[in-house]
């Protein structure tokens, strides 16, 4: 049914009553720099960690807090890496399992950067909740607690039985993860049917979505090296081989003005387009005037709606990110480098193999310096590989979640892919073969990752309705299989 049942507007009752109190749980969890990137930051960052497992426990959860050992930074020193929760609440062999995967570290912030607010410093500005996490991802994540709080509350039974993986090292790489993930396959994930990861956006800024694919990634690491020391280019520039020089044209060579790839057989293994495929990008509601709008730039590569999911979704694309060793500072320094490392990476898509992919780079790096005839050396490697994750848009999670949508928002959901890379999807999806979903509660226009991240108050608290509405909905299914199955077995 698309109308909210009578349990559900008392639940949903309850949380617009609260609302406020939500969200100054949320002020007091942006309040903590849990930045994963920075190590000085590191504390915090298990500080929070701690925070979330007694929130959890406070709601009756028991919350292992499993250590992922350390790791190694670039000065060579070793960082303790924080906990990951494993939490448990309920275990009734009658319900079904519902894991949910989030992460509580955040990216880096300062108020120099360009914030308007203190970026760790919850502010409400015309109905949106400005600060470093609030939707990426320390928002999603309270929004299913919340949910169960509000079940707790009125003294409601849980309609299903919750699980919680959550990290503190997401925005640094899922450091230790995968491994965790293997170990606890056949103990922590034997009985969960249904992973729910709630750590993406929506399409555009008003519809809701449930995300069935992601884009995969393959970072590449490109140094060239000429002396051991860097040069002054009055007196030695014009009789070397600059390293910088070698590596402005190795990045050059990459992709042409229209965005296409220039790697040899990069597209080979890339999905054919059938029509069928095709109508679903038709059908989608997106505004690519919108998407322009949030992204701040002038024009597009492409102008239809159609090529732009396309292009965003199905095929891969190439990005330049940076250059280590290079001279950044304002103003002129007249220095040849010794060493620079380029940085890019290429979005995979399906059926890209990460494998091929990766020699197919470097075979042609390879052969783009040779061809320079360089004195410098070039060494190339692949700090990060992550397959595309695509799942089954028919399966029951997305009818239920589809379901708890239409009564949250009154609207069925858009069915979209993200262009972005959540390595996590395909590892659960790939390890323990349950059904995962994303299920995404910000708009397109929160900002992940930038200046100005937000949540709106809206999408907080219809966000906290939602994943209340999907225990109710998957308990709804899973009473439906359980007849079905009965049925077939007593015929
Ligand atoms: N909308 C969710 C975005 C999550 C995200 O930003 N993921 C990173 C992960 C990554 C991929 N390669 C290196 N890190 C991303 O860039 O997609
Ligand atoms: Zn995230
Ligand atoms: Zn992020």
């Amino acid at each position: 049914s698309s109308s909210s049942s009578g349990l559900e507007n008392r639940i949903f009752q309850y949380i617009d009553l609260h609302q406020n109190e939500f969200i100054q749980t949320l002020k007091e969890w942006v309040a903590v720099e849990s930045d994963s990137i920075q190590p000085q930051l590191r504390q915090e960052v298990t500080r929070m960690v701690e925070l979330t497992a007694d929130r959890l426990r406070a709601l009756g959860a028991t919350a292992e807090l499993v250590k992922l050992g350390s790791h190694k930074l670039t000065d060579g020193h070793s960082l303790l890496l924080p906990p990951l929760i494993l939490a448990e609440l309920g275990k009734d062999p009658q319900k079904p399992t519902v894991c949910f995967y989030g992460h509580v570290d955040v990216q880096p912030a300062k108020k120099e950067d360009g914030w308007k607010t203190d970026p760790y410093k919850l502010t409400e500005i015309d109905g949106n909740l400005y600060g470093r996490g609030a939707t990426d991802n320390k928002g999603p994540v309270l929004a299913w607690i919340n949910a169960v709080e509000s079940f707790r509350a009125l003294k409601l039974d849980m309609p299903v039985n919750l699980k919680f993986i959550i990290e503190g090292m997401e925005e640094a790489g899922s450091l230790g993860l995968e491994e965790v993930i293997k170990k606890e396959n056949q103990r922590f994930f034997s009985d969960v049917d249904y992973i729910v990861i709630s750590d993406n956006l929506w399409l555009n800024n008003r519809k809701p979505a449930l995300t069935y694919g992601t884009r995969g990634n393959l970072c590449f690491s490109v140094e060239v090296q000429g002396g051991q020391r860097d040069l002054h280019s009055g007196t030695f520039g014009g009789i070397i081989h600059e390293p910088m020089t070698d590596l402005i044209a190795l990045l050059d060579s990459l992709v042409d003005t229209s965005g296409r790839i220039l790697i040899p057989g990069v597209y080979d293994d890339v999905d054919s387009l059938t029509e069928e495929e095709k109508k679903l990008y038709e059908a989608i509601t997106f505004d690519p005037e919108e998407h322009k709008n949030n992204s701040g730039v002038k024009k597009f590569l492409y102008d239809t709606k159609e090529e732009i999911l396309m292009h965003l979704w199905r095929y891969p694309s190439l990005s330049i990110h940076g250059i280590e060793g290079a001279f950044h500072e304002p103003g002129i320094k007249t220095v040849i480098p010794a060493r620079v490392i380029g940085k890019f990476s290429i979005r995979q898509v399906p059926h890209m193999n990460v494998s091929v992919g990766e020699r197919q780079v470097i075979q042609y790096l390879e052969d783009v310096f040779s061809k320079r005839n360089s004195s410098n050396e070039l060494k190339v490697s692949v700090p990060i590989s992550a397959m595309p994750w695509v799942a089954d848009i028919n399966d029951p999670l997305y009818t239920a979640a589809g379901r708890a949508i239409k009564t949250v928002f009154g609207q069925d959901p858009e069915k979209i892919r993200d262009g972005a890379t959540i390595p996590i999807a395909q590892m659960f999806q790939n390890i323990t073969r349950k059904s995962v979903m994303m299920l995404p509660i910000g708009a397109a226009d929160d900002g992940e990752h930038s200046q100005k991240e937000k949540i709106s108050r809206h999408n907080y608290i219809q966000g906290t309705k939602l994943f209340a509405a999907l225990f109710l909905e998957i308990a709804k299914l899973h009473g439906q299989l359980q007849e079905a199955s009965n049925t077939k077995t007593t015929n």
